[in-house]
């Protein structure tokens, strides 16, 4: 079933947090979640255009998930035509207040082997045509990137997925996501600069979504399934799409089980943090300032500042 919503149509976004549902950003092999049935599909329009794919809803305890296919569920949109402001905006407009970001990555350690999961706690940005932000038109704010994801949140998703991986593969706790444009893969060159730089891992869309997550008050946490060594290691094969479809399709499974039993732990936790008031130090210009429209745009993620 197909509904359609509207811009603040509902005033879902202003649900307590313990009413609040949990996103799912499905990236590159997560199309939709197996465990659960769908129960209802819904099309939210949005002032930054249509998201990605079409929401899905899914339903587990008291917890509703809403489920997004970051590329489209056909994967048709490339990291740089993802419309990132429209699925943030989207997923907040219908009472979004977390987001588990399933994601495949490449590997720039050693150690952090393919099919291994890494929660990272830090990204380098060396993207260039991204949206940077909500706050423009005449409003202005900063928020804080020194902890660019939800601590609290990834340190429930660390402990799920501890619990949930297979034996064999590791859990790393933290780590540096290096965020690149695309969508062709690094050059050797770049990728040894990575490494020396400490990153982690690398991909194309967490950065992005974790910026403007910020901005929309939603705590985010990103799920980053290994699926390759890039290009830096000299005994593994240059990272390729088919290599990483063939790890990802034994990833999906996990994935799939983590989003499940995190959204069970979340039911039961509702668990709040600093992300969820991320903009009460970070708006600077002054309500009466900011024209109509660009306040109505906003009024989602600011109703409780501005009124
Ligand atoms: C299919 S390989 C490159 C592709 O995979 C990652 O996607 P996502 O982050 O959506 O899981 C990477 O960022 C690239 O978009
Ligand atoms: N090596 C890589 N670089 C960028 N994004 C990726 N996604 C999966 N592997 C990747």
């Amino acid at each position: 079933m197909i509904n359609s919503h509207f811009i603040t149509m509902n005033k879902q976004h202003l649900l307590p947090i313990k009413e609040s549902r949990l996103g799912v950003i499905g990236g590159s092999g997560f199309y939709s979640i197996n465990k659960i049935d769908c129960h209802e599909e819904i099309e939210v329009n949005t002032p930054y255009g249509k998201p990605s794919d079409s929401i899905r809803l899914f339903k587990t305890g008291n917890l509703e998930i809403a489920f997004i296919a970051r590329h489209g569920r056909t994967h048709k949109l490339n990291p740089t035509e993802i419309p990132y402001k429209a699925n943030i905006w989207a997923l907040r407009s219908i009472g979004v207040r977390w987001i588990i970001a399933p994601s495949a990555v490449g590997s720039l350690q050693e150690q952090i082997r393919p099919l291994d999961i890494v929660i990272p706690d830090q990204f380098i940005d060396r993207t260039h045509k991204r949206p940077a932000t909500f706050f423009n038109e005449g409003a202005v704010a900063h928020v804080t990137m020194g902890d660019p994801f939800c601590m609290n949140l990834s340190g429930i998703l660390c402990n799920v997925s501890e619990e949930n991986i297979p034996g064999g593969r590791q859990l790393h706790r933290g780590g540096t996501y290096l965020a690149m444009e695309g969508p062709a893969f690094s050059t050797r060159a770049e990728s040894n600069l990575y490494r020396s730089w400490g990153c982690s891992i690398i991909g194309m869309t967490n950065h992005t979504e974790a910026r403007l997550a910020k901005e929309a008050e939603i705590a985010y946490s990103s799920l980053s399934m290994v699926t390759d060594y890039d290009c830096w290691h000299q005994t593994h094969q240059e990272v390729s799409v088919e290599m990483v479809l063939e790890n990802l399709r034994a990833n999906t499974e996990v994935a799939n089980k983590i989003v499940f039993e995190i959204a069970k732990v979340i039911d039961k936790k509702r668990p709040q943090s600093k992300s969820h008031s991320s903009l009460k130090d970070g708006l600077i210009t002054q309500k009466e300032n900011i024209p109509s429209f660009t306040k109505e745009k906003l009024k989602i993620f600011t109703d409780s500042y501005w009124g």
